[in-house]
């Protein structure tokens, strides 16, 4: 025992979760949209997404896709953790899936973020649910401990690497793919000023852009939902599509969803709808990189996250210049301002 803390006796799957069918879509983003300044026609024009799609997102079956591998994947490598899911937004939610786990005498669990990158939304509001669920549960509820950011991590940048020149070469017959741009979900700016969301996603597409052997790159976002006087993240996705095509033709264009680690509703609808038709009507040929969803490097890395963080190592892989991020979050780590209420969960 170290620290007078139980060992880790297993893993829990942090994620945002999905509606499953048409009368889910009102009330899963109802809870997405909880304490955020969006406006009630975004959120109506987000609903007819998810209803275009009858009304189920795929990220569910994703991660329950996700969450078999990473059993297979323990399995194979003598990680001895029960796995477990829970979700911000839809069920299974944080405090059933904590309770089950109580129930099953689970005391400590490792856990991991789908979200790859800094903010409050991907690290700290996750910490936050996860310290209601706890306090929901009671006492005796499992500590929760999350491995740190693999923005960095090897595996991960191969990973994306590999699905840049997997898309470069679908269009190499006809078109040269002379364009690279990595999306991420846009955020206030308000948020991004406390957290280093931007620099990671900044990193990684520097590193994943040099494996794949791509001199030039550019960084954009896309699923804006804040008022237009808020400022967000910028540029916008189709935006710079337009912007950069109207300065010199793009030949072929490359866009991976850097910031999602699977193929869900904002990757289907946002990119390879809404982006896909600009570039259809631009006359653009488009190329959307795969995300990681369960590629084989991808949950490699989960487990050497969990491995490393079972073992207290030092040996801590990453990529660049960044170094290794921290395992526990300082206090102030991905605030929001106004300023909420302590998270402790996660350390
Ligand atoms: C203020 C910030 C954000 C608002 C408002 C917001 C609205 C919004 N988001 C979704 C669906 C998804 N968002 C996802 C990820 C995601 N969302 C934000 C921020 C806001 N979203 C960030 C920074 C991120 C990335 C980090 C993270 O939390 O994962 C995802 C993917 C989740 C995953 O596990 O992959 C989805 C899906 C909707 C429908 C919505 C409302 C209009
Ligand atoms: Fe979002
Ligand atoms: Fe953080």
């Amino acid at each position: 025992m170290r620290d007078n803390l139980p060992p880790y006796d297993s893993f829990l799957l942090v994620s945002f979760g999905g509606p499953e069918g048409p009368d889910d879509v009102m009330p899963y983003l109802e809870n997405v949209l909880r304490g955020k300044r969006v406006p009630r026609e975004r959120m109506l024009e987000v609903a007819q997404h998810y209803q275009s799609f009858g009304g189920v997102s795929p990220i569910n079956e994703q991660n329950r896709q996700l969450m078999a591998a990473i059993q297979s994947e323990f399995r194979q490598h003598d990680v001895d953790l029960p796995v477990y899911w829970g979700n911000r937004n839809w069920k299974p939610y944080f405090a059933e899936t904590l309770q089950q786990m109580k129930d099953d005498g689970c005391r400590r669990a490792i856990a991991f973020f789908t979200s790859m990158f800094s903010c409050y939304s991907g690290c700290r509001q996750y910490r936050e649910n996860i310290a209601e669920a706890q306090a929901q549960v009671g006492p005796d509820a499992p500590i929760v401990e999350k491995v740190r950011m693999g923005f960095n991590h090897p595996h991960f940048i191969d990973t994306l690497a590999d699905s840049v020149q997997q898309a470069a070469k679908s269009l190499a017959s006809e078109h040269v793919a002379d364009t690279l741009m990595f999306t991420a979900h846009s955020i206030p700016n308000s948020m991004a000023d406390n957290c280093d969301y931007v620099l990671q996603l900044n990193e990684t597409c520097r590193l994943v852009a040099e494996a794949a052997g791509f001199e030039t790159w550019e960084l954009v976002f896309q699923s804006r939902s804040g008022p237009p006087q808020q400022p967000w993240l910028e540029p916008d996705v189709c935006d710079r599509i337009e912007q950069k095509h109207s300065e010199s033709p793009i030949g072929g264009l490359v866009l991976m969803p850097v910031g999602f680690v699977s193929d869900h509703m904002e990757v289907l609808y946002d990119l390879d709808d809404e982006a896909a038709t600009l570039c259809k009507k631009l006359g653009i040929p488009l190329a959307r990189a795969a995300t990681p969803g369960t590629a084989p490097k991808f949950v490699q890395m989960i487990r050497e996250l969990v491995q490393e963080r079972i073992a207290n190592s030092d040996q801590r892989s990453a990529v660049g210049t960044l170094g290794p991020w921290h395992d526990v979050c300082p206090q102030d780590c991905c605030l929001y301002t106004p300023a909420r209420r302590p998270a402790s969960a996660g350390r």
